[in-house]
């Protein structure tokens, strides 16, 4: 079995990755996670949503679902910086993602089914996870599969071509996951999303 296939949700015994999807555990160390969680804590997070957010380089406008150049904010922090730069140099984004933003997760929280906006971000969309496990659930709705992929702590998950285009994914709100048969309860999650913005 392929490691990325180890934390899938066993409801489907030979589940198979939607084309486009990549999943690494341990993309980044416990220490660079404390880190990060010390730098997100150390920011302010907007609280109009039903879970707390922070929007880097470009803000996000929910009710458009959109956004723009005018919604440029400034340049990432040293802290996400860091790992643009990186994950540019390794070939996962063809240029340095230049948007960012942090969602955090508290038991019982979630993120509706969605296609991220397709003129406003790039091809790859990247997901480093900090904190909690959760389930990402993965729907196709011309065929109505769907495929559960368990996220863990430090994990990176990439979502390009019809991950990106043709499946939604979403966080269901609950309070735990079943992982690899378990029940697993939910802690609080945060995930630092990186994109490259695309103007017309
Ligand atoms: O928090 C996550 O893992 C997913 C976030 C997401 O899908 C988004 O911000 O578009
Ligand atoms: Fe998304």
């Amino acid at each position: 079995m392929a490691p990325s296939q180890l934390s899938l949700f066993p409801a489907d015994p030979s589940p198979e990755l939607p084309d486009g999807l990549t999943y690494r555990e341990d993309y980044i160390t416990e220490s660079d996670a404390d880190g990060l969680l010390a730098a997100v804590d150390a920011s302010a997070w907007l609280a109009d949503l039903k879970r707390r957010v922070q929007h880097y380089g470009y803000r996000y406008d929910y009710k458009a679902r959109q956004a723009r150049s005018e919604d440029r904010i400034g340049t990432l922090p040293a802290f996400l910086e860091k790992l643009a730069k990186r994950l540019a140099r390794e070939g996962v984004f063809s240029k340095l993602p230049d948007q960012v933003i942090v969602n955090e997760y508290l038991p019982g929280q979630g993120i509706s089914a969605h296609i991220d906006c397709r003129p406003c971000f790039g091809e790859t969309i990247a997901i480093l996870s900090l904190g909690s496990a959760c389930v990402m659930r993965f729907e196709h709705p011309l065929s109505s599969r769907t495929v559960d992929l368990a996220l863990q702590p430090l994990s990176l998950l990439t979502i390009s071509g019809d991950a990106r285009h043709e499946w939604t994914h979403a966080i269901p709100a609950r309070k735990s996951d079943l992982i690899d048969g378990e029940k697993h309860l939910r802690s609080r999650r945060v995930s630092l999303t990186f994109r490259t913005m695309q103007f017309d």
